[in-house]
């Protein structure tokens, strides 16, 4: 994908904002030659070397490589890319059902069949970028988006590939970044770092999604990071009583310290909790739709 020289304002109305990072804006958008909808994020371009504020091209580059080179149905489309002096703007597909974040916030936590509709979409999307050995490394529910409010069951889809990276096998990878209540033991002790460090990030949401618990939040990002690297969680039985033991061993396989352990997201798609399930979301307008995974 070419990063177009035009101005993205002669090819798209710009309207409402939808979301936002630290350097990025992301806002509603309409092609004016189709009508359709699309959202653009606005990208800082870092100025200086030595500046702090912005992206860096080559960071930039890597978030645009990345998602012209993958297509799913449960990650986000990049349709195009425009580029001015101060910023560059990525036109990505519109999802409108908001984060997954703000569903479980609604709801406390879910059913494990609701959880499991969701984590068989998440970890096909995994499975799909970790073939391809890219990581995310930036997994946690602000970045799991409904498509749409109204479906049902809801279909997801991963945003936000600002921190992923094509991880080459065998050569060393570290880095300090992603959300400290989601980060794997292995990037806070700046070790190697690779693709499971996302399947620890898949445990823990799945942990919330259960529980509308984060298994090692403390009082701050220090104390977070002392219980990750402690590993230092439980199944509080106030959050956990009814929640069956294969759901436990679920998340408990991928909260492993050593990363050469820690389940894959390919064992964990024959998990007996996700293979196994036999998934009915109870759904007002129709009879009871039975899913086999
Ligand atoms: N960092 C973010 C953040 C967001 C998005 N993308 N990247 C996004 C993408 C499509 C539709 C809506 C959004 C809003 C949140």
């Amino acid at each position: 994908v070419q990063f177009r020289q035009d101005n993205v304002e002669d090819f798209y109305d710009i309207t409402e904002e939808i979301g936002s990072g630290q350097f990025a804006v992301v806002r509603k958008c309409v092609e004016k030659a189709t009508n359709k909808v699309f959202a653009a994020k606005f990208i800082k371009k870092r100025r200086a070397r030595s500046s702090r504020r912005g992206v860096t091209k080559e960071d930039i580059e890597r978030e645009v490589n990345i998602l012209s080179n993958v297509e799913h149905d449960n990650i986000l489309n990049l349709y195009e890319v425009f580029e001015s002096n101060s910023e560059v703007v990525l036109v990505l597909e519109m999802v409108a059902g908001g984060e997954l974040f703000d569903f479980l916030a609604e709801r406390e936590c879910l059913s494990e069949a609701e959880a499991i509709v969701f984590l068989n979409q998440i970890l096909s999307g995994m499975d799909y970028l970790h073939d391809r050995n890219i990581a995310h490394f930036d997994l946690k529910p602000e970045n799991i988006m409904l498509y749409n409010k109204c479906e049902d069951p809801h279909r997801i889809k991963l945003i936000d590939f600002g921190l992923a990276h094509q991880i080459e096998p065998g050569k060393e990878y570290k880095n300090m970044h992603g959300t400290p209540e989601f980060v794997a033991p292995e990037i806070i002790a700046f070790e190697s770092i690779g693709l499971p460090a996302d399947c620890w990030s898949i445990g823990v949401i799945t942990y919330i999604l259960l529980s509308g618990c984060s298994p090692f939040l403390g009082d701050d990002k220090s104390e977070t990071f002392e219980n990750i690297t402690r590993v230092d969680y439980d199944f509080d039985d106030e959050y956990f009583d009814g929640t069956s033991d294969l759901a436990k061993d679920f998340i408990q396989q991928f909260l492993i310290r050593d990363p050469r352990k820690r389940l894959t997201v390919k064992d964990s798609l024959s998990h007996p909790w996700i293979k196994g399930a036999e998934v009915s979301i109870p759904s007002w307008n129709t009879i009871e739709p039975v899913y086999q995974p």
